[in-house]
């Protein structure tokens, strides 16, 4: 399919990350329209000329406008971004479904699985979008409010057709952004879905006091999970070994921008789940991609057994120190 370079595109999802990726779309002069299910949010957004519940301080430019006017945004381009939480993809994708047609692409960021079935998210939009051909997925190591202020950042954007890619890779790219390459939709996928139950593992792990050798134990014994399910499923092992993978895992297990970090955090200083997720009052996926990754692993027949404790600490009320207890005691075995 021959494309011109994209000179617009709808964005779906006025949260932290749907309103950076609008913003650096749009310092690069594409047209954006940012669409979000909230009317009120909508108006703020508008009137403000900034996203000030999620990201304040930053203002908009002219060529970024937000609505909420579904059919009004799916009919502003051909290009059409995703950025809604994972539990909510397949409904706005359903929604998607009668205002879209062949000439349109569809590009996710969201990172995680889908909730009752632990599907990827390309399966969800092939059941979905069959009328769309075109797709593609863009993660890697990047906080939205880094992103919103214009710091340095580089991700991967995989799609199913080259071409695609190439000009997504285009609408990112500027002097303060980095965009790679990739045809490996499914290791880039699940590379951000499988980070943020590991970063609730090392903010657990930080939480109950434990050092520098607990945390990178945990990344890097979480790497072997991310590899040995990837593997397993068809992914590339060197995606997982790029931005997408080892450097997001990098990223949300060390530092406390990270909102799964910070879940894991509270849970090893004993705070309970539901308050823990109250106080950070944002997207925290890894909690739901725990519950979702045990019907993948279980499938694919490989073992995870730090994303499992976390799945225990989070749903069957296992206390985290004997968590960590029972991974230690584990059987002795070679490393690979
Ligand atoms: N924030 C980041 O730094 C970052 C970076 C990379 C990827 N992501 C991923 O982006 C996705 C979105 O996260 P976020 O950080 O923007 O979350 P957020 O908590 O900042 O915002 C949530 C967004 O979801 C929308 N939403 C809630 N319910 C909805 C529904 N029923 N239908 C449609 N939209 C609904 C809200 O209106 C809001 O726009 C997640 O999968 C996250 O992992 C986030
Ligand atoms: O705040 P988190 O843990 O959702 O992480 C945000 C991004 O995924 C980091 O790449």
């Amino acid at each position: 399919m021959m494309r011109q370079r994209i000179q617009s595109i709808a964005v779906y999802g006025a949260g932290s990350w749907g309103t950076a990726l609008a913003l650096q779309l749009a310092r690069n002069g594409l047209d954006v329209l940012l669409w979000d299910i909230s009317p009120e949010h909508v108006d703020n957004i508008n009137r403000q000329h900034e996203n000030a519940h999620y990201l304040p301080g930053i203002p908009f430019p002219d060529n970024l406008r937000c609505s909420s006017d579904l059919q009004a945004v799916a009919a502003f381009s051909d290009y059409h971004l995703v950025v809604v939480p994972s539990h909510v993809f397949r409904g706005m994708l359903k929604n998607l479904a009668p205002l879209l047609t062949e000439k349109d692409a569809v590009i996710w960021a969201t990172k995680g699985l889908e909730l009752d079935t632990g599907k990827l998210l390309h399966q969800v939009l092939e059941e979905e979008l069959p009328q769309c051909p075109a797709y593609g997925v863009v993660s890697g190591p990047t906080f939205a409010a880094e992103v919103a202020r214009g710091l340095p950042t580089a991700m991967t954007v995989a799609a199913n057709e080259p071409a695609l890619a190439q000009r997504v890779v285009e609408a990112f790219s500027a002097a303060n952004y980095r965009a790679y390459i990739s045809a490996d939709v499914m290791g880039v996928e699940l590379g951000g879905a499988l980070k943020n139950v590991l970063a609730i593992a090392a903010g657990i792990s930080d939480g109950l006091g434990f050092g520098a050798n607990a945390r990178v134990a945990i990344v890097t014994r979480g790497l072997a999970e991310i590899m040995r399910l990837g593997v397993k499923i068809g992914a590339q092992p060197e995606t997982l070994m790029g931005l997408a993978g080892v450097g997001d895992l990098i990223l949300t297990c060390t530092d406390d921008q990270s909102r799964n970090r910070r879940l894991g955090l509270a849970l090893g200083q004993g705070k309970g789940l539901d308050e823990a997720i109250a106080d950070i009052g944002q997207a925290v996926e890894g909690a739901k991609s725990a519950l979702s990754i045990g019907k993948l692993a279980e499938y694919a027949g490989v073992e995870m057994p730090i994303c499992q404790q976390v799945y225990r600490i989070l749903y069957e009320q296992l206390p985290p120190r004997q968590a960590v207890d029972e991974l230690l005691s584990r059987d002795l075995k070679a490393e690979f």
